[in-house]
């Protein structure tokens, strides 16, 4: 069985940003140290570098999670154009033990530490025991889903961003036909991101015979939130209606008993626009399973940092999470 050395340095690496935090010794909470901006770095060995450097870290493990597939030791980023090797990382920054994770599937082993603070409930939260997801858009759209096993927490990963999305109101049939094309078919991330939300206000407008601007999910929100009858707040709530639709098929999928965690940064951002009547009536919207959408929980993960504290759990207590160490383990 793995073991990680401590003190550890964990890192979050996402398209837009990377939060690295420290943690001094295993259970202690992790230390939000650092957050750099992805592409202003050629790799993620020269901004640990610069990290560590910059606080005087003595790092004996590492453990770092990232939009993109991991195959065992490596981890391809999906949003940017690195491609991470464990053990060459180990060796530049002298470590004793690392481990590469997909952001969700480091998401999903957070999901038991999440404490009640750190989300905002759609509706009332009481979750039965069983399988429990985590979705939601940032620069991508992430899923995975975490059950428990003999050999402790179990993590299913996915790739359900790329799954096909399709129009199923009117008003959705109206500005379908607007959207950028892009690669040649709309997926839910298409739309379900932060660069999803950019792409269907501009359909929503192009549909309406208005001059497509070119904002983007950030500059959309703050016009809604000066003017919250204007085209950008209509935008954000179908950003909702569209994410209560995908949770619903999600939690679906996999029979989410356990509950729903909507996480990544687009959400927290923009939850003055969410009805959540309205999102509990599209997520349960399932004909002929609305009685098991009705019993499924959904909640807002609001901290992001929360999956530092995940991250930092595998690395204190590894025996606790069915993790194929002997091939992922950096040593
Ligand atoms: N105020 C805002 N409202 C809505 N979206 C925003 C806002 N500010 C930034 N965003 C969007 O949030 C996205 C970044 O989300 P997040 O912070 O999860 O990024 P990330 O961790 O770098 O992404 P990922 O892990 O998906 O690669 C960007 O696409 C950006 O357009």
């Amino acid at each position: 069985m793995a073991r990680f050395p401590f003190p550890l340095l964990v890192c979050d690496i996402g398209g837009t940003n990377m939060r690295f935090s420290h943690v001094e010794r295993p259970g202690e909470a992790p230390l939000a140290v650092e957050s750099l901006a992805t592409a202003a770095w050629p790799g993620l060995a020269e901004a640990a570098v610069h990290v560590i450097r910059r606080h005087g870290f003595d790092i004996r493990s590492f453990v770092a999670c990232g939009a993109g597939p991991v195959a065992g030791k490596g981890l391809h980023l999906t949003n940017a154009a690195w491609a991470i090797d464990g053990p060459a990382l180990a060796d530049r920054l002298g470590l004793q033990q690392g481990l590469l994770l997909n952001d969700f599937e480091a998401l999903a082993f957070t999901l038991p530490t999440i404490e009640p603070d750190e989300v905002r409930p759609i509706g009332r939260y009481a979750a039965l025991p069983g399988t429990r997801i985590v979705l939601g858009p940032g620069t991508g759209l992430g899923v995975a889903a975490l059950t428990a096993s003999a050999g402790g927490y179990l993590v299913v990963p996915g790739e359900a961003g790329h799954i096909d999305f399709g129009p199923q109101t009117p008003e959705e049939a109206a500005f379908w036909p607007h959207i950028d094309p892009g690669l040649g078919r709309v997926s839910a991330e298409w739309l379900l991101s932060g660069p999803g939300l950019a792409r269907l206000h501009r359909a929503r407008l192009a549909a309406a015979g208005l001059v497509p601007d070119a904002l983007d999910a950030a500059a959309i929100a703050a016009q809604a939130g000066a003017d919250r009858n204007s085209a950008a707040a209509a935008t954000l709530r179908l950003f909702w209606r569209l994410v209560a639709r995908f949770a619903g098929d999600m939690a679906l999928t996999f029979l989410a008993r356990g509950g729903v965690t909507l996480a990544g940064g687009v959400l927290p951002k923009i939850t003055d626009f969410l009805d959540e009547a309205v999102f509990r009536a599209i997520f349960e919207a399932k004909a002929p399973m609305q009685p098991l959408l009705q019993a499924m929980p959904v909640r807002i993960l609001m901290e992001e940092h929360a999956v530092a504290r995940g991250m930092a759990a595998i690395a204190a207590n590894p025996d606790a999470y069915s993790i194929d160490y002997a091939a992922r383990c950096w040593r």
